[in-house]
């Protein structure tokens, strides 16, 4: 029946290549592998038949009959289950037949103006650019300060001293200085005028005496009203908050060496340079540092009338939690062991950076609820539930390690407008109308800016099926995410153009326009990228000078960057080319006017040779070089120009060395650190190459950030008037919460419509699965490629896992490895320090992930040669573990046990 009606059947199932699985009866454990899949009964087949049309799947899926069994929650006939069907219309209707709503709202035609005059967040991120500017322009003036120099690379050193600034309460705070009577009384900022128990407005701030009844940040008004009646609502005061900000940095500049702008309220420094204590003399340097935070406190409330706490500690992390702890109007020094216990140990998770509920609540499926708990974990535990990079950053913040250093000075990665509140569309005129406006906005912004893009995301929130009406008035309520981008020919800042693309985009979902409860647009793939990219510590500073110049003579320079967007040509080595992801090639394709190089004497035909090559010499490097001059020939000319130009100095030596020599040049570094008293390996930083050799494979990375790669397809849109396609990708959805921490999951192999009925649980279930067999591939082929042509994966640093070659304290040498280990070990004799086994830990598990275990077993079997003989348990016990820990991680990647 199957064959005469057009279909096709396999015997065997695999599964990728059929479309349904019919099954009369099937075992739990099978329903449970194929959860994933149509499974369908026979009587699919039969009835559509009968019918002559493919009927409905769903309605002939085959349910598990023990009742043992959790059931899956497929979305039963809507018909039966939900008496009247919910529109997105008639919930419009019924929002918009109140008048205060329609003039609040996307009905009414000012509505994107209005919007962003009122929005606190949007005033929020705004101001948080403009703050970057301001930092920039302080930078400058104390630049010709004759301390800065020295002030400088304190975020490099062992020894820092990072500051954390942040004011209490600031909106409430600022609102209070202005009205001293409140100043003893529950004081909240909102919008919200009429206070009522039912207001769903937010708490943008409120100061710690409404605090005491239990009142937080974020918190509607209508709930704090209940805990708390006599609260007083004071409205937003943002050009205050401005003016107070601005004095706010203008006074930390004056104590940090290094400056990051966290938010409106909030810095971190670097202020090394100020504490003058030796560094063995703990006391002396805490009663320095306590001083230096009181006279930034007493500063601070000295001109802006406001309190603010402070918590200092040796690295962001310790600094925030200090924090945490001396509010408010207070300050804490974080600077010994003791210490970093007293501030971590009872903390919970969700009290660490980074740890929102989506991770929270995959720790509590580990029983970790404190910080005392996760400590206790292993690596690999911790890697295999969150991922490789979040398990080992919060390995490392249970133990108060954190290496991040401050950011400064970071070129702008994209410019976006986004609205996710008062969107009810009553026609497509009306989407229309806002689509226009919310690009002009986007537009607008980009100009103010002074930068272009290429790549334009639309992000949409759409109605759930099911979803009533919002439970914040005019909120988007319950929702899903989906995004798409499109790249462009050329930078561009064009209202029209951008209104254009954004439309088609948002059309091909085909989504009912009464549905659509959120949009964002996201321009990205600036042209300061570009001109940034090659060295962001010096040219940050041009860029500036550059777009001062611009705003001086903004006709001639505007022409010069128009003519920079215009294609370039590029030269290419093709094996290069081949060798690159897809992605890669198709954003090379777009940006350049790519030119094929013909090879020297070469047999292998490459894949991809255009039908005239430009012939090109390969530059001229000097004969210690170790820079392939294929890879460098790839390069756009800036890059290259720049490359060769650090060549000639001292400086270019270290960028130019492959990892394999950088031993020779932090060798003469790393025994300093080891003849000291206490030698510790955790100082050091596991991971091979200067950040600068690192910036050197980033050119060859797709610059988009994990967030902008989202998971959903990128249609691409020419310049030929071309619709993106309609959802022609069966993976169109965009995982909430998870898209930031794990990246790309587009390919993951399941049916969209199959995927779309799964429970929630589900999904993460198949979603880690996907993953970690994917992880798995990919270390198979780079080990694969690794003996195969170890040459040509080295010649190019595309992926991560292959970058650079881990090394320890430095040293990648088996030999100098072991003689680092030796060294350690006998210093420690009585029992070793838990950072130093991390960092040891850490290293091993990078080799497993280079697939280097050769050196995991070797150095692993040296370790235990060392403690043969030790007395004490401790160093035993440890180094068991060790090798415990790496084995479960050799396991789990390659499902095959360590042997020593
Ligand atoms: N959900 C939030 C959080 C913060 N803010 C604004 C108002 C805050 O005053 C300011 C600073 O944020 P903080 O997180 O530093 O909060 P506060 O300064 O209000 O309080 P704290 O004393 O805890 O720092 O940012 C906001 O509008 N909405
Ligand atoms: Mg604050
Ligand atoms: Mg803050």
């Amino acid at each position: 029946m199957i064959l005469q009606h057009g279909g096709d059947y396999q015997h065997y199932l695999k599964k990728l290549s059929v479309t349904h699985i019919i099954a009369s009866n099937l075992t739990n454990s099978k329903l449970q592998e194929f959860r994933s899949y149509k499974v369908v009964r026979p009587e699919w087949i039969t009835e559509s038949v009968q019918a002559q049309q493919m009927l409905p799947w769903q309605n002939y899926r085959l349910v598990p009959r023990a009742t043992t069994q959790r059931e899956l929650l497929f979305s039963r006939d809507k018909e039966t289950s939900i008496p009247e069907k919910i529109t997105g219309e008639s919930l419009n209707a019924d929002v918009l037949a109140n008048d205060w709503a329609r003039q609040v709202s996307t009905a009414n035609p000012t509505f994107i103006k209005r919007y962003y005059e009122t929005s606190r967040l949007h005033y929020l991120s705004t101001w948080k650019e403009e703050l970057k500017d301001i930092v920039d322009k302080l930078e400058q003036k104390y630049k010709s300060d004759a301390n800065s120099l020295s002030r400088k690379n304190s975020s490099a050193a062992h020894n820092r001293i990072v500051m954390h600034v942040d004011f209490d309460c600031f909106f409430a705070s600022v609102g209070i200085k202005d009205r001293p009577h409140l100043s003893s009384l529950p004081v909240a900022v909102s919008h919200s005028k009429t206070v009522s128990e039912t207001s769903s407005s937010d708490i943008a701030s409120c100061n710690y005496v409404a605090r005491s009844f239990g009142i937080h940040n974020g918190m509607t008004i209508g709930m704090a009203k209940g805990l708390c009646p006599t609260l007083q609502v004071i409205p937003y005061e943002f050009d205050k908050y401005k003016s107070i900000s601005k004095k706010f940095y203008e006074i930390l500049f004056q104590y940090a060496d290094e400056m990051q702008a966290v938010s409106v309220d909030e810095a971190l420094l670097e202020v090394r340079s100020h504490i003058t204590q030796p560094k063995d003399d703990a006391c002396a340097q805490k009663e320095e540092q306590e001083a230096l935070a009181t006279a930034i406190r007493d500063a601070i409330r000295q001109e802006t009338g406001c309190e603010a706490s402070i918590g200092v500690g040796p690295n962001i992390l310790l600094a925030r939690m200090s924090t945490k702890r001396a509010k408010p109007a207070g300050q804490y020094v974080c600077n010994s062991k003791q210490d970093i216990e007293d501030l971590l140990a009872s903390q919970n998770v969700t009290d660490l950076p980074g740890v929102g509920y989506a991770i929270g609540d995959k720790l509590k499926e580990l029983n970790v609820t404190l910080v005392s708990d996760l400590r206790k974990k292993p690596l690999y535990e911790l890697q295999a539930k969150l991922g490789a990079k979040m398990g080992q950053t919060l390995y490392n913040f249970s133990r108060g390690i954190d290496d991040r250093p401050l950011i400064t000075n970071q070129p702008r990665q994209s410019v976006s407008a986004e609205v996710n509140w008062g969107v009810r569309f009553e026609n497509e005129e009306n989407e229309r109308g806002f689509v226009e406006g919310l690009a002009k906005e986007v537009a607008e912004r980009l100009q103010k800016h002074n930068v272009k893009g290429k790549n334009i995301t639309v992000k949409i929130l759409k109605r759930k099926d099911d979803a009533t009406q919002a439970a914040k008035h005019l909120g988007h309520g319950r929702v899903d995410a989906f995004t798409k981008s499109c790249a462009l020919g050329n930078f561009t800042d064009d209202a029209a153009l951008i209104n254009k693309h954004v439309y088609s985009m948002l059309r091909s979902f085909q989504f009912s326009s009464a549905d659509i409860r959120g949009l964002g647009i996201h321009v990205s793939k600036l042209d300061n990228q570009e001109r940034l990219s090659s060295d962001q510590e010096t040219l940050n500073f041009k860029s500036r000078n550059e777009i001062d110049a611009q705003q001086r003579q903004p006709s001639i320079e505007k022409g010069d960057l128009s003519r920079q967007a215009s294609k370039e040509i590029m030269e290419v080595d093709p094996f290069v080319y081949n060798e690159l992801p897809h992605s890669v090639q198709k954003e090379l394709e777009a940006t350049y006017n790519l030119k094929f190089k013909k090879l020297l004497a070469t047999n292998d035909e490459p894949k991809k040779i255009p039908e005239q090559p430009a012939i090109s010499t390969l530059p001229e490097l000097p004969p210690w070089s170790q820079l392939d001059p294929l890879s460098l020939l790839a390069l756009p000319n800036e890059m290259r120009d720049q490359i060769l130009k650090t060549y000639g100095t001292k400086e270019g030596d270290t960028l130019l060395k492959t990892p394999q020599d950088t031993p020779t040049i932090q060798k003469s570094r790393a025994p300093a650190s080891l003849h000291t008293k206490t030698p510790r390996l955790s100082s050091a930083k596991v991971g091979g190459g200067s950040n600068r050799s690192r910036t050197i494979t980033q050119m060859f990375q797709p610059s988009a950030s994990p967030s902008s790669r989202s998971n959903v397809s990128s249609s691409s849109v020419t310049n030929n008037n071309e619709t993106p396609t309609t959802r022609t990708s069966r993976f169109q959805y965009v995982f909430q919460g998870q898209e930031e921490e794990n990246g790309d999951d587009g390919d993951l192999p399941y049916d969209a419509e199959v995927w779309k009925e799964l429970p929630q649980d589900m999904k993460d279930e198949l979603l880690e699965e996907h993953r970690r067999l994917k992880r798995v591939k990919i270390e198979q082929k780079v080990q694969k490629e690794h003996s195969v042509s170890r040459e040509s994966a080295q010649r190019i640093d595309l992926h991560p896992y292959r970058t650079k070659e881990p090394s320890l304290q430095g040293v990648t040498d088996i030999k100098e490895v072991r003689s680092l280990l030796r060294e350690w070990v006998a210093s420690y004799k009585e029992s070793p320090e838990a950072e130093d086994v991390a960092t040891i830990t850490n290293y091993l598990i990078e080799l497993v992930y280079h697939a280097d275990l050769e050196k995991v077993r070797l150095v692993i079997a040296y370790l235990m040669y060392l403690v043969r003989d030790f007395d004490s348990s401790s160093w035993k016990l440890c180094t068991g573990q060790i090798h415990e820990t790496v084995s479960e991680m050799v396991k789990s990647v390659y499902g095959c046990p360590l042997c020593i």
